[in-house]
């Protein structure tokens, strides 16, 4: 994140000379925004960056305990260089958070320079990989460091000490956060795919009950139960790798747009990169707890894979924001795009279903079978129409209140819920947009359409509430969703293990003895288990201290 914060941030010259630096690792740096006292509150951030006008320099000093740096990743023990953000303060006056190159570490021995007190937070959650990442603690005494390495391409301090600030919205303070938002969705995916790709072999070859006049067992994932648990989880792996290949483009749209100073997509980039990493993030987490319960008590053993991927992956719901704070986000931006349905203006992008309010408010779903559920137009329509009645019902219910901040935060949890559902139909927007390309492969395209019925039905029946409390659908039309979902994972059994399969991941990537290629789990699981440091003696360390002594004690007493 240092290297994105320059190259956004910076000025060519700060790039020129800073970037190349990074890249050769002669230097390694971090990025320091969050406090031990804020880090959703961005603009509450107490670390102070006074302009000296007598020396042209930047004072960086921590006022406070909770103005400590406090989680940047890579700070404890590897970085030289922050990316620090601090409230620029010149002339007596605050102008906010702003972001400054400042060295901790020598470059000669590693130590600390002066004035700077840093080390690692401790462990966390877990014995996950992540405690190999050391987020650290910086405290800063009067640090100083030359007025050139403020970032400067968004706003200046001059020679004088005059603060300018640009032609650019401020908000481009941000972009950091926006690029890796867009990355983790990616991330999400294939963190997903993973666990998928273990449950679904494991549960091919897990055999349990069933076996009539003392034939083989059934494959538990013949049952019903396992497959609607796991093959939703399957079309999200999908659906969220075809919507982070979309935002990615979108991402590099927005970005050539800034390049020309067109701003215009900048809120569109900020709603679907928040409110993506918020969904996405949220349904994995729970998704690889869901795969470790899918393969019964071998998904708790470590060398299934899955604690260790839970363990690493779920901080993802509240780094780069909080989950509930990114898709309030989402919700304040929607509940400015219906305030402007009454202007006339246009709502575009991902908003553009919104202009449809007329008929949406009113359409009726015309679904009269459950394989209606198969057409794509069914599907979107009620999508759409389940979120913009949740999205009007909400700016209806904050209008009446006295005050509209009031208001907002009075109704915030309907309006997270209604944030969720305009993800959710951005996510199955663009799955239907996917498989309408044309798809390469023998048969792809119609598993494809499958998996993508799977996610939007399984979808739909989760948040029935939602479309019943809307009106945008009945209860039979409810009860016809949940028909051809059963209908749709039955198509999905057959080439279920080829569709993980097409993840074409190694073993050694994977890293779990359940869900190797070659399905070979039982002489593998039992040959790990050897490799337990605790087997190395075959008598316990403690028995004659601990074991011995009161096994002992127990004889002598049960001979009384
Ligand atoms: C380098 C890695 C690359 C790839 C990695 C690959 C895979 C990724 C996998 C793992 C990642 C690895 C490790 C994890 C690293 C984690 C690092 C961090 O956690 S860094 C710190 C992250 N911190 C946050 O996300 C803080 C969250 N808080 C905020 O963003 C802001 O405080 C806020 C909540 C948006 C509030 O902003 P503010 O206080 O300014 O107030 P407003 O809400 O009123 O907003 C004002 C105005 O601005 C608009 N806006 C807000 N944010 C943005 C934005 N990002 N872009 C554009 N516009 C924005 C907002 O809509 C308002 O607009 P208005 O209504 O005025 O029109
Ligand atoms: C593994 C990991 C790596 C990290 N790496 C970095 C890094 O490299 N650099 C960096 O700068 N930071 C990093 N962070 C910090 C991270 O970005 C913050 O922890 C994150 O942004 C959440 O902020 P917070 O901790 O202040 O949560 P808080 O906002 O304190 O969240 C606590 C609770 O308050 C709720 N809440 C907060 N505000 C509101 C609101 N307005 N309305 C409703 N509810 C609200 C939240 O939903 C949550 O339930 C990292 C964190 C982790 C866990």
């Amino acid at each position: 994140m240092f290297v994105p914060a320059i190259k956004g941030q910076g000025t060519e010259e700060q790039q020129k000379k800073w970037l190349p630096l990074a890249y050769k690792f002669q230097i390694i740096g971090c990025y320091a925004q969050t406090e031990l006292g804020h880090g959703s509150n961005v603009q509450g951030l107490e670390t102070t960056a006074t302009f000296d006008p007598m020396t042209d320099e930047f004072v960086i000093h921590s006022p406070t305990l909770t103005s400590s740096k406090w989680w940047p990743g890579g700070l404890g023990k590897a970085s030289t260089h922050a990316v620090v953000y601090a409230r620029l303060i010149t002339e007596g006056k605050d102008y906010g958070i702003h972001g400054f190159i400042v060295q901790l570490r020598s470059l000669e021995d590693h130590s600390p320079l002066p004035g700077v007190t840093l080390g690692d937070i401790g462990g966390k959650f877990g014995s996950g990989a992540y405690n190999s990442m050391d987020n650290g603690v910086l405290r800063f005494d009067h640090v100083r460091i030359p007025r050139d390495q403020m970032l400067m391409r968004l706003s200046q301090v001059t020679r004088e000490g005059k603060y300018v600030q640009s032609d650019v919205p401020k908000q481009l303070l941000y972009g950091t956060m926006v690029y890796v938002r867009q990355s983790i969705v990616a991330d999400a995916s294939k963190a997903l795919s993973r666990a998928v790709c273990i449950a679904v072999r494991y549960s091919a070859i897990r055999k349990q009950f069933g076996s009539q006049d003392g034939g083989p067992e059934t494959q538990v994932l013949n049952y019903r139960t396992q497959q609607s648990r796991l093959f939703p989880l399957l079309a999200s792996a999908y659906a969220f790798r075809f919507v982070g290949d979309w935002l990615n483009w979108l991402y590099t749209d927005v970005t050539q747009k800034l390049e020309v100073k067109d701003y215009s997509t900048l809120q569109e980039a900020h709603a679907c990169t928040a409110g993506l990493k918020a969904v996405t993030t949220s349904a994995t987490a729970d998704a690889i707890e869901e795969c470790r319960k899918l393969c019964g008590g071998h998904g708790y053993l470590n060398s299934s894979g899955l604690p260790e991927l839970f363990a690493v992956y779920v901080p993802a719901c509240t780094y780069e924001g909080d989950n509930v704070v990114l898709l309030l986000q989402v919700a304040r931006i929607l509940m400015k795009t219906v305030s402007q349905l009454t202007s006339g203006k246009q709502p575009v992008g991902t908003m553009a279903y919104m202009g449809k309010v007329q008929h949406l408010m009113q359409s009726k779903c015309a679904v009269k079978t459950a394989e209606d559920w198969l057409n794509p137009a069914f599907i979107q329509e009620a999508f759409e129409a389940r979120a913009l009645r949740m999205a009007v019902n909400c700016a209806q219910n904050i209008g009446q209140a006295s005050n509209q901040e009031e208001g907002f935060y009075e109704r915030s949890p309907d309006l997270l819920e209604a944030a969720v559902a305009h993800i959710q139909l951005i996510i199955v927007t663009k799955f239907i947009e996917k498989v309408h390309q044309d798809i390469p492969g023998h048969g792809v395209k119609e598993q494809l359409q499958n998996l993508c019925n799977v996610y939007a039905l399984y979808t739909l029946h989760k948040h029935l509430g939602d479309f019943l409390a809307t009106g945008s659908l009945t209860p039979k039309q409810g009860a016809l969703a949940n028909e051809q979902l059963g209908k749709l994972y039955a198509q999905v059994r057959p080439n279920a293990v080829a569709l993980v399969d097409a993840f074409n991941y190694t073993d050694h990537y994977l890293g779990s003895v359940l869900g190797r290629y070659d399905g070979n789990v039982y002489p593998a699981l039992y040959e790990e288990a050897w490799k337990d440091p605790l087997n190395e003696t075959v008598v316990p360390e403690g028995y004659h201290e601990y074991l011995r002594p009161l096994l002992k004690q127990q004889l002598k007493l049960s001979r009384l």
